[in-house]
């Protein structure tokens, strides 16, 4: 158990308490406006995943709920607390926890020390409970038979399975996910959403950004469509992909693409 202050335990919060909330988040680059007040909300337990356009701003609003990024306007809220100036590094302490498109592990460090260092540094736990940790993670993950090699050596799938176990060494109680099934085999995507399939039944709350759209669908409660600055749909998978205008902006027309449609293999690009 984490030996850090938990003012925020998930046993204290009623269940499907609302566990993030973004109000009127603006955030412009230069001549670039890629969210324009922003309203979001996300309950305790619940699985959300966004889909979107290149560059629609998908990763911006990542950086803005992990701190890593400052809104030019709004507020967030993180477990009833307004965490809008807060650091990246605070917001992980109270349990927001992300993965990055571009896995970039310690290359010289072994898978395990990787996710130790999260576990310390993240979670603030210490010794052997920071170790138990770290090997509790890398079972979860499927890491432990590869726990002793350096993260460098590492093919992309064990990386972006790294990446994924060094979020979840920082016991967060909200996990976003950024495009962590992009550029693997289908076969490697299965095994990877049987893995936040899992997570999401522990009652992990995650927010999943996602261009590999049939693994997407099966795999949250809701979906939301993010284009030029705002959310243009927030419903059911199914409403959501059925949307004309989602249709028109990412899916770029064609045939009516359904969740059923979208449960084989294979890619629907933006
Ligand atoms: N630090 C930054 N400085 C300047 N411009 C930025 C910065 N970060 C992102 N941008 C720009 O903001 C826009 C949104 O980028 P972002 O990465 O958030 O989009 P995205 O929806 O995640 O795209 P993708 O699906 O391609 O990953 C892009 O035009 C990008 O070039």
């Amino acid at each position: 158990m984490s030996s850090r202050e938990r003012p925020l335990d998930r046993t204290t919060d009623a269940p499907g308490a609302e566990l993030l909330s973004l109000t009127g988040i603006s955030k412009r680059f230069g001549k670039v406006l890629v969210a324009d007040r922003l309203q979001l909300r996300v309950g305790d337990g619940e699985a959300v995943g966004i889909v979107g356009p290149n560059g629609a701003g998908k990763t911006t609003l990542f950086s803005m709920v992990s701190g890593d990024v400052a809104p030019d306007d709004g507020e967030i809220v993180f477990g009833g607390r307004t965490v809008t100036r807060l650091g990246a590094a605070a917001r992980c302490r109270l349990g927001v926890g992300r993965t990055y498109q571009v896995p970039r592990p310690f290359e010289n460090m072994t898978v395990f020390e990787n996710v130790l260092v999260a576990a310390q540094y993240g979670a603030g736990v210490r010794g052997r409970a920071a170790a138990d940790l770290a090997l509790a993670v890398l079972d979860q993950t499927g890491l432990l038979p590869i726990a002793n090699r350096h993260a460098g050596a590492l093919t992309l799938l064990q990386r972006k399975r790294l990446e994924l176990a060094r979020a979840l060494g920082g016991q967060p109680r909200l996990l976003l996910l950024d495009e962590v099934a992009g550029g693997l085999t289908d076969p490697e995507v299965e095994e990877l959403a049987g893995i936040i399939a899992a997570l999401r039944a522990s009652g992990l709350t995650i927010v999943w950004i996602e261009h590999v759209v049939h693994v997407l669908v099966r795999s949250v409660d809701r979906l939301l469509c993010l284009a030029g600055g705002a959310f243009i749909a927030d419903g059911s998978p199914e409403e959501v992909l059925r949307d004309d205008t989602v249709r028109e902006v990412y899916l770029g027309g064609g045939p009516e693409l359904t969740a059923v449609d979208t449960a084989g293999p294979g890619e629907v690009a933006p």
